[in-house]
């Protein structure tokens, strides 16, 4: 159960903080990715406001999760969120609980997490305190800090326990800040899984600047040299220039009267991306993945193939390092076309346009390119993950 259902106040960015773009991506795409991509995770509920339920469909569309989550709706406070999560999980299950403000949790933990609390009822990721703890009473006190640990989620439990707890702290008015809190007033047993202080929850505008900076050193520090933590790859493709077809570009229908012939909508520069992603992932080329005999791919959107061949990318946790195309074409003109294909490879790959560059070649009237007949498009992606 992924809580997605705050207002995200304290991070003062206008909407919920779960649509704040972190790195390459939103940040409850980022929570979400976690648990989608575990093997042992059988079913993602998020818990979202009805309000935002729009924005958040199509944001999970875009980046492919939409088809295995399910949603519901959450209450005022997070602890009613949580109880409107519970009724839909299943007797038998071990429910995570998780906040989607937390996205660097690691499936390590996870996997702990399930068999200490498949054990003993419930278990909680934890850190140890490290600044001193002073308590405000009648005077101050200093509280031991060697038995002082700061609670994070994922949460886990036999849904038996945390569903008695949640329906006895609804009759009591109990109201707690996490949900291990509620079984531990029952006196029951909750064990503390060591977690990491990587395990941020985004909660005002600084943690934004540590989480881009939590990225960046797991973008550095997955182990050099194995081939694994950055991939390359290029792609090629030349498309015939014929009277009666449109003539679309990187997503975008640029007026010519010419246009591409090809099985799908022949969007040249797409295509070549593609293979350059397939390339680097050691995926063969689009015609292995997209066969042109094959009618469903007849006049298919590019965009569509890229979106697919981009999910694979992702299957393998790997994203857009930078893109850098050149499209060879002597008509029509690009330029002022240029912009527009970099927003649109930017959106469908899921990064920042500063990441892509795309730009145009005549070949001075030499060859195919220079006499009309067609457009070619060349490609390098550098793929990176960590
Ligand atoms: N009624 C609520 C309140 C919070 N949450 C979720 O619980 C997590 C942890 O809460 P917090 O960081 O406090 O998030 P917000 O409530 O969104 O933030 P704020 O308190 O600043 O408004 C977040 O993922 C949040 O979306 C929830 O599902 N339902
Ligand atoms: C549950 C929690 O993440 C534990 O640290 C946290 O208490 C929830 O956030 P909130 O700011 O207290 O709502």
């Amino acid at each position: 159960m992924v809580l997605a259902a705050g207002a995200g106040k304290r991070m003062r960015a206008g909407k919920n903080k779960q649509f704040l773009q972190v790195g390459n991506k939103p940040l409850l795409v980022h929570t979400l990715e976690n648990f989608i991509n575990d093997r042992a995770c059988t079913n993602v509920l998020v818990v979202i406001n009805e309000a935002d339920e729009h924005l958040m469909r199509e944001m999970l569309l875009e980046h492919s999760l939409l088809e295995h989550v399910q949603f519901v709706y959450g209450g005022a406070e997070r602890q009613h969120s949580v109880y409107e999560g519970l009724k839909r999980c299943s007797d038998d299950s071990i429910v995570f609980i998780h906040d989607g403000a937390r996205p660097f949790v690691k499936e390590d933990r996870i996997e702990e997490l399930a068999l200490r609390a498949s054990e003993s009822g419930a278990a909680l990721l934890a850190v140890k305190v490290t600044d001193t703890i002073k308590q405000q009473g009648q005077s101050l006190k200093t509280l031991d800090r060697s038995t002082l640990w700061a609670a994070q989620t994922p949460q886990a439990f036999r849904h038996e326990v945390i569903s008695r707890a949640h329906e006895w702290a609804r009759t009591t008015n109990y109201l707690g800040t996490d949900d291990a809190s509620l079984v531990e007033a029952l006196g029951e047993p909750v064990e503390i899984v060591e977690g990491s202080y990587d395990n941020i929850k985004l909660t005002t505008p600084e943690d934004v600047e540590k989480a881009m900076a939590i990225l960046q050193k797991r973008r550095g520090s997955v182990k050099k040299g194995d081939g694994s933590h950055m991939r390359i790859g290029q792609g090629f493709d030349v498309h015939q220039l014929v009277e009666g077809r449109p003539c679309i570009m990187g997503g975008v229908e640029i007026p010519h009267d010419k246009g591409l012939l090809g099985h799908s909508d022949a969007d040249v520069l797409l295509h070549t991306v593609a293979d350059a992603i397939l390339g680097a992932l050691g995926e063969g080329d689009i015609g292995k993945h997209f066969p042109d005999t094959d009618p469903e791919y007849k006049d298919a959107d590019s965009i569509e193939l890229l979106k697919h061949v981009y999910s694979l990318a992702k299957e393998q946790k790997y994203a857009i390092g930078n893109l850098d195309c050149t499209i060879i074409a002597e008509a029509p003109k690009m330029g002022p076309h240029i912009e527009e294909m970099r927003n649109n490879l930017a959106r469908i790959l899921e990064t920042e346009p500063s990441q892509i560059n795309v730009k145009a070649t005549t070949t001075e009237k030499l060859g195919f390119p220079g006499r009309q007949e067609g457009i070619a498009a060349q490609a390098v992606v550098l793929l990176t993950r960590g």
